[in-house]
């Protein structure tokens, strides 16, 4: 039996850090997935076979025994509670750190870790220690701001819990092989899948994992999602600084700040607050035709603006930020960091009426700095699977 789910990336227009201190947020998916194919053997007997993952992207591929993992995990290995994920308590945590470093994994690579730890944690709770093989591929850079941990916690969470039979596919994505899952199944693979992320980040807010599941484009406040009738999509012009940046030492980082400035920094949550809330009004009056086109996209720039400012003050920029800002400014364009900062993604608003030409030079600008620039479209579908 193979089975296939795929889970978007995601771009975050508002709201980033400040939303994991309450704050609301406005993200929408985008059309890079990572995909997550499953292989299931026919039932054995219990402790046969090995559990593999094969990370394509890094080409790197993992196995373990099933003896193993029984024996290293115990209880977890003989499947949690499918309908209420618990959360990876630290015992347990540090069992599936000592099974993730049985492998050597190449220093320069040693950040796979953590998405391996989430692999083990996902796999195990969810199927026990069935042998099986999980082939990963992901069209998002990793570790860039678009969501790359997010996705691959869906698209796991997605192909196992289909596997485990909890939640099933009810309509067809037009045109394509993929399905979608009714909004209750969708609820639960966000449940599991913001597990993974918590293992991978921290103390994520649970935005990516939200967006990348349901897509669309939202506003997200303390776990409350609300979907935006968007109209016409904003375009945006994404920037890869290739620096590479870690999301949890980043969110820990801006946590430390808010500890050693706590008025400060509730002051500036509250700011990034009423931006996204104002942000999310913009989008959704646009889809009402009340707001002419160049009127939204000169808020939205706006709020853009004031909103990398604030995240400067997070202490989340980074000199290659700082060198999108200033050349596509140069071309009177508006940029932010997306995601965590710190390196990573810069989304630049692209005006409805700018000139091919301008986009060319400010493109060209760009990459001559080494960085690598790339269009996607905006708050599309979110998970979707496929049974082979
Ligand atoms: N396709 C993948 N294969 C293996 N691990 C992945 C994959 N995608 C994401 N990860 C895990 O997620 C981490 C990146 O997450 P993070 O630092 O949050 O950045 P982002 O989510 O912005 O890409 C990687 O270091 C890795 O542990
Ligand atoms: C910084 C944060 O707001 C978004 C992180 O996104 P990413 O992992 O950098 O793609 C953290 C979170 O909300 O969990
Ligand atoms: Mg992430």
């Amino acid at each position: 039996m193979e089975i296939r789910a795929r889970a978007p990336g995601k771009i975050i227009l508002a709201g980033e850090h400040a939303v994991v201190h309450g704050s609301s947020a406005v993200a929408a998916a985008i059309d890079l997935y990572t995909q997550s194919s499953l292989h299931l053997p026919p039932s054995g007997e219990d402790g046969a076979g090995v559990v593999e993952v094969d990370l394509t992207d890094s080409c790197l591929a993992f196995s373990w025994p099933c003896s193993r993992l029984l024996e290293a995990l115990g209880e977890t290995c003989r499947k949690a509670e499918l309908q209420a994920p618990r959360p990876c308590s630290p015992e347990e945590l540090a069992a599936i750190a000592k099974l993730v470093e049985l492998h050597e994994i190449p220093e320069a690579k040693i950040w796979l870790s953590a998405g391996l730890s989430a692999f083990l944690y996902l796999y195990t709770s969810i199927l026990g220690c069935r042998p099986g093989k999980v082939v990963v591929s992901s069209g998002l850079p990793m570790g860039a701001g678009l969501g790359s941990s997010a996705a691959f916690s869906v698209s796991l969470s997605g192909a196992l819990l289909t596997a485990a039979g909890v939640v099933c596919a009810e309509g067809v994505v037009g045109g394509t092989e993929w399905q979608l899952l009714g909004k209750d199944h969708l609820e639960l693979v966000n449940t599991w899948a913001f597990q993974g992320e918590k293992i991978i980040h921290g103390k994520p807010s649970g935005i990516d994992n939200a967006v990348s599941t349901f897509g669309s484009m939202i506003k997200f406040k303390k776990g409350e999602l609300t979907n935006l009738k968007s109209g016409n999509p904003v375009k945006m012009l994404i920037t890869d600084t290739r620096v590479g940046r870690n999301t949890k030492a980043l969110v820990a980082g801006v946590s430390e700040r808010a500890s050693r400035h706590p008025d400060a920094m509730a002051s500036v949550f509250h700011a990034v607050n009423t931006i996204s809330e104002e942000l999310s009004s913009i989008v959704e009056l646009a889809a009402t035709d009340e707001i002419s086109m160049t009127s939204k996209e000169e808020k939205l720039a706006e709020l853009m603006e004031m909103n990398q400012g604030l995240l400067q003050c997070m202490g989340v920029s980074h000199s290659s930020i700082e060198t999108v800002l200033r050349s596509t400014l140069k071309y009177n364009l508006v940029s932010k960091l997306t995601g965590a900062g710190g390196g990573g993604c810069v989304l630049t608003l692209i005006p409805t009426l700018l000139s091919k030409l301008v986009l060319e030079k400010v493109t060209t600008e760009l990459e001559s700095h080494g960085f690598r620039c790339f269009k996607v479209e905006v708050g599309g579908q979110g998970l979707q699977t496929h049974r082979g």
